[in-house]
C-alpha cells in the first residue's frame, strides 16, 4: 500500500449471510487505475463491490477504502465513504420526475452543499465532463439510454470522488453507445479517479485493454487472459 492506493483489501472474506462468495481475496487500486472486473454470473462481482462501499461488512481481513478502515466503519460513517465514492449501476436510477439540473441538484443537497451559485456551477461542470451541458433542462424520459447514464456518470462525479465503482454500466446500452461510455470513465481514470467496472461484455473488454480481475471458484485472479 502507498500514498497512491485507493483500495486496499487484504485476506478478506466476502459472505453473503452465511455463504462464503469469496475467500482470502487481496486486491489493490491505486488512484487513476481502470480495471475491468469479470466472472459468471453469481462468481462474486456485485458482492464484492458490496464491500467496498460498506453495503456488506468484512467479516475476516482488513480493508481500507479512500482512507476509511472498513473493519471500523459503522452506520454512520457509510455516507462519508460513499461521498469519496461514485456509484454507477446498469439501471440508471434518475429520479424520473424531475430534470437533469435537479437530480444532480438534489444530490449536491443530501451531500451538504447549500451555496446556490457553488451548486449551478458544479452542475455546469460535471455536465461539461459528459458531454450534456446542453440537456440540463431535459426530463430523463427525454434522453437516450447512453444520454442517461451519462448523466448518471456526472452524479457520480459530483463530490469529486477518489473511486467509480460501475456495475454493468453498459447492461442496458447498444455497442456503439457502450464503447462511448467505457471511453468516457476511461478519461475519468486518467484524470486521476480510480475506476473498478464489472462487466460481461468481453467485446469491451478487448476494445480497451486494461487490468483485469475475475472472480471465479470463490477467489478473485489477477490479470486473466481473455481469449
Ligand atoms: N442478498 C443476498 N443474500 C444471499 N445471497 C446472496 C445475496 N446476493 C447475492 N447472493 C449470492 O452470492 C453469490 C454472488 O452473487 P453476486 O451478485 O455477487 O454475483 P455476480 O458475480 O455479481 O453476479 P451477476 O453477474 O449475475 O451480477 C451468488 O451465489 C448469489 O446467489
Amino acid at each position: 500500500m502507498t500514498e497512491n492506493t485507493v483500495i486496499n483489501l487484504k485476506n478478506v472474506d466476502v459472505f453473503q449471510q452465511k455463504h462464503l462468495v469469496l475467500s482470502n481475496v487481496n486486491l489493490n487500486i491505486d488512484k487513476g487505475e481502470f480495471v475491468f472486473l469479470i466472472g459468471q454470473t453469481g462468481s462474486g462481482k456485485s458482492s464484492l463491490l458490496k464491500i467496498i462501499y460498506g453495503d456488506l461488512h468484512i467479516g475476516n481481513g482488513d480493508g481500507q477504502i479512500a482512507g476509511f478502515d472498513l473493519k471500523k466503519l459503522g452506520n454512520k460513517e457509510v455516507p462519508f465513504l460513499r461521498r469519496k465514492l461514485g456509484i454507477v449501476f446498469q439501471d440508471f436510477q434518475l429520479l424520473t420526475d424531475r430534470t437533469v439540473e435537479k437530480n444532480l441538484d438534489f444530490v449536491l443537497k443530501a451531500t451538504g452543499w447549500t451555496d446556490q451559485n457553488l451548486i449551478s456551477e458544479r452542475i455546469k461542470d460535471v455536465l461539461e465532463k459528459v458531454g450534456l451541458r446542453s440537456k440540463i433542462k431535459k426530463m430523463p424520459h427525454e434522453l437516450s439510454g447512453g444520454e442517461q447514464q451519462r448523466v448518471v456518470i456526472a452524479r457520480a462525479l459530483l463530490n469529486n470522488p477518489e473511486i467509480i465503482l460501475a456495475d454493468e454500466p453498459t447492461g442496458n446500452l447498444d455497442p456503439d453507445t457502450s464503447e462511448e461510455i467505457v471511453m468516457l470513465l476511461k478519461q475519468i481514470s486518467q484524470s486521476g479517479t480510480a475506476v473498478l467496472m464489472a462487466t460481461h461484455d468481453y467485446h469491451i473488454i478487448r476494445t480497451f485493454p486494461s487490468r483485469i480481475i475475475k472472480c471465479e471458484s470463490g477467489v478473485i485472479h489477477e490479470d486473466a487472459q481473455i481469449v
